[in-house]
């Protein structure tokens, strides 16, 4: 299982407590570091930065009123409020569990624990305190922290963005498709925090880098024993994300197998993890991407039909950049102010000829293309003249080894397109091609 990069922040005076928790915590998260000393605590966070502190209630023997873990929590919150503490404590009582909550504990642990819940209660946590952080980084207007650029010039952009004001506050199934790069993770997120699930978790599972051996165990869980390695009970990513939102990547990449057990979880919101007989109502929204051609594939018998209409309520089709050439200008520029301050190049500017150079080159990388391009040439750049180092362009003449006539016409098309910046009809008149002959070829090649 792959770990969560996050770190924890582990605060009890028993070392076995430290010791055994950390041990657990450790196969899951990044990073988890200890400490036997809350006097220790304020430093500790002003030098690291960390996704969610476990607290003991308890640090003074035979003061067991839980005082000292509220005082503690009081000063974190003094300096970092997002920050969420789950307060642990051998003395369960009810009323301190509810004083904790009240005085904005994010959970409350008894001691000794649940494995699997404690894992439950700090990944839940973790998944809070990132969403806060992007929430903060969302409502900053400062180019240092916003993270996106989404306003468009692009008319194919704009539907899709008022399509994503519409369907966000809805449950409805929504299916991201377009090529690599294009901001389906962006726009997915851009869904999740337009709906009313904002506060609640939003996991992004990549069936792209996931091996095929774990989808099942990673998507669904499993019971202790379900299989040899299977030492623990486990909540799988899927039942992680209760009340907030899935979001599924590279859905093609699904067995067939796993999508009959995908489409029965979607119709009757109920999941059993491997191994397990009994069923577990879950509520959470789901959206989909992927960059395969899944109308192409339910004809080859790849992908469920009634999986693809059931993910499809609303499907979007997210634009290539070469065909939204009205803001790569912008986003170049956002980039670009983006990198001059991060590598502390203030003076750099893109001017008429680099932005033409930009936009005219065909991105099959789309932003994320554009972006490295950007960052390598600040990088690489003078402190007061920006050098733009383009990607190597694939089809260049240097590239033209092959001799095969696809593969010429594969170039051919892409030259033209490129030349014309996309525009069918120029670029069809100048190969000699209708622009039906033009649409086709483009779909044979997946241009
Ligand atoms: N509107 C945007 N403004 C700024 N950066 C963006 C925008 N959209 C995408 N990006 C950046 O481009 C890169 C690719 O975006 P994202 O991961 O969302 O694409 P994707 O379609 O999900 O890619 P893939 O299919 O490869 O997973 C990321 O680094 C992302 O931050």
């Amino acid at each position: 299982m792959r770990k969560k990069e996050a770190h924890i922040l582990i605060v009890d005076d028993d070392e076995d407590i430290l010791f055994s928790a950390r041990v657990w915590l450790k196969k899951f998260f990044s990073e988890v570091s200890c400490l036997s000393q809350p006097k220790n605590i304020i430093k500790f966070l002003t030098e690291h930065q960390v996704d969610a502190v476990l607290l003991d209630m308890n640090f003074r023997k035979g003061f067991e009123s839980g005082q000292d873990g509220l005082y503690w929590m009081q000063e974190i919150k003094m300096l970092e409020p997002q920050l969420p503490i789950i307060l642990m404590t051998a003395y369960g009582e009810v009323e301190l569990a509810v004083e904790a909550l009240k005085n904005g504990a994010s959970d409350f642990i008894l001691k000794p624990w649940n494995n699997e819940k404690l894992y439950a209660s700090v990944n839940l946590a973790v998944d809070i305190s990132r969403k806060n952080k992007k929430l903060n980084q969302w409502e900053n207007v400062s180019v240092k922290t916003n993270q996106y650029q989404l306003k468009t010039q692009s008319s194919e952009m704009q539907e899709v963005m008022d399509q994503i004001t519409k369907v966000a506050p809805t449950d409805a199934n929504v299916l991201l498709l377009g090529e690599n790069g294009t901001g389906k993770y962006v726009l997915a997120e851009r869904l999740h925090e337009l709906s009313e699930r904002k506060n609640q978790p939003f996991v992004h599972i990549d069936l792209g880098s996931l091996s095929e051996s774990l989808f099942e165990a990673e998507l669904f869980g499993y019971k202790k024993g379900a299989f040899t390695d299977a030492q623990h009970d486990y909540a799988g990513k899927i039942e992680n994300a209760e009340n907030g939102t899935v979001f599924l990547d590279e859905i093609g990449n699904l067995p067939l197998h796993l999508q009959t057990k995908l489409l029965s979880l979607i119709q009757n919101r109920k999941l059993s993890r491997l191994g397990e007989s009994k069923e577990r109502l879950l509520d959470v929204r789901f959206i989909f991407a992927t960059n395969e051609n899944l109308k192409k594939a339910v004809t080859e018998n790849r992908f469920r039909k009634d999986l693809y209409y059931r993910i499809n309520t609303v499907e979007m089709q997210i634009p290539n950049l070469r065909n939204r050439l009205e803001d790569i200008s912008t986003l170049a520029n956002y980039f670009l102010e983006k990198y001059k301050q991060k590598y502390q190049k203030p003076l750099l500017n893109l001017n008429e000829n680099l932005t033409e150079e930009l936009i005219s080159y065909s991105w099959p990388g789309n932003i994320r293309e554009l972006d490295h391009c950007i960052e390598r040439s600040v990088i690489l750049s003078s402190e007061n003249t920006i050098k733009l180092l383009m990607p190597q362009d694939e089809d260049s003449d240097k590239t033209i080894t092959n001799l095969n006539i696809e593969a010429m016409e594969e170039i051919l098309i892409k030259k033209a397109l490129k030349k014309h910046r996309g525009n069918i009809s120029l670029a069809a008149e100048d190969l000699g091609l209708s622009r039906a002959a033009l649409y086709r070829r483009m779909e044979k090649f997946e241009l």
